[in-house]
């Protein structure tokens, strides 16, 4: 079958390095001699509803040329159908793509696109909307809900980063009741990070052993902790070596329901996502995506 590429690019991502990317690409698949179209995404909160409109339906690659939330709102647009889809990260934290081989400069990415070889990976599914890195509800959650309320002089990973050293100490412990393959819990915590994916925030490996094809979420819950500790021990999440703290503790499952909690804040691949109740599972090998051969 005929190869014919859609591009979905934020042009708002990565300080103009989207633009430069979708440039080179372009340039590429021209002297190739392949078929595309482009969609540059608008700002809107229902930008899967936007690409799926726009896709040409016997697109075979859609290219995502941004961070996790423009990935995000591809593998929603394309829930349905058998399309590849592959990367060029130019975001933030483009934390997902940590996970996958598709090379370490856009020349390669590039490459991966073009000449790579499929695979398949999991995707998570909260309220019936897909995330393919993670979901993160409480302290995690709240930082997204901050950010997109205010304005910082930083950009980037260090505006992520300032707002994560801002709020680490004042931020409260919250009560969570969820429901774990059968299980009925109820615990007081700072955080649960609900993961596809290894890594949110652009370096905080929270779920360090997670794996992307092995049809099952990591969840990391993190307990109360004093502010002083959060921030001494903060560097360890970096390491993805918090699971020495007795705070912290893994777990693996397929299914998780979170009771409802308006206290509770959450992101999802890195986009505010409102609060509780959730219902999340996990959907094994869902998602096609390219990497490298
Ligand atoms: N044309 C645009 N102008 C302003 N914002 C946009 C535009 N297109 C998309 N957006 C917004 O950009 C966000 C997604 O950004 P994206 O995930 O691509 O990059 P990032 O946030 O820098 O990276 P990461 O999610 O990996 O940290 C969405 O909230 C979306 O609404």
């Amino acid at each position: 079958m005929e190869r014919k590429f859609f591009i979905v690019a934020n042009p708002y991502s990565g300080q103009g390095r989207a633009q430069y990317a979708l440039m080179r690409l372009k340039k590429k698949l021209d002297q190739e001699g392949y078929y595309y179209a482009v969609f540059l995404t608008p700002q809107s909160e229902i930008l899967d509803e936007f690409i799926e409109e726009n896709l040409f339906t016997d697109s075979t690659d859609v290219v995502a040329i941004g961070g996790d939330g423009t990935i995000n709102a591809c593998i929603n647009a394309i829930k349905d159908k058998d399309m590849v889809l592959s990367f060029i990260p130019v975001g933030t934290g483009n934390d997902f793509v940590k996970t996958i081989d598709i090379g370490t400069d856009l020349d390669e990415h590039i490459d991966t696109l073009i000449y790579g070889k499929e695979k398949l990976v999991d995707v998570g599914i909260c309220n019936n909307r897909r995330f393919i890195n993670g979901l993160g509800v409480g302290f995690d959650g709240q930082i997204i809900y901050e950010d997109q309320n205010s304005t910082s002089m930083f950009n980037g990973y260090w505006r992520y980063l300032m707002r994560v050293l801002k709020i680490l100490g004042s931020y409260k412990s919250k009560n969570y009741i969820f429901n774990m393959d059968g299980q009925k819990l109820e615990m007081n915590l700072l955080t649960m990070a609900i993961h596809n994916g290894t890594t949110f925030g652009g370096s905080f490996k929270l779920n360090p052993n997670s794996k992307n094809d092995d049809g099952l979420l990591d969840v990391c819950i993190i307990g109360r902790m004093s502010p002083v500790r959060r921030y001494l021990q903060l560097y360890k999440a970096n390491f993805g070596s918090h699971g020495s703290l007795p705070e912290v503790n893994f777990f693996q499952t397929k299914e998780l329901k979170i009771e409802a909690n308006d206290q509770l804040r959450a992101h999802l691949d890195g986009e505010y996502f409102g609060h509780p109740p959730f219902e999340i599972s996990i959907l094994e090998k869902a998602q096609k995506v390219r990497v490298k051969i």
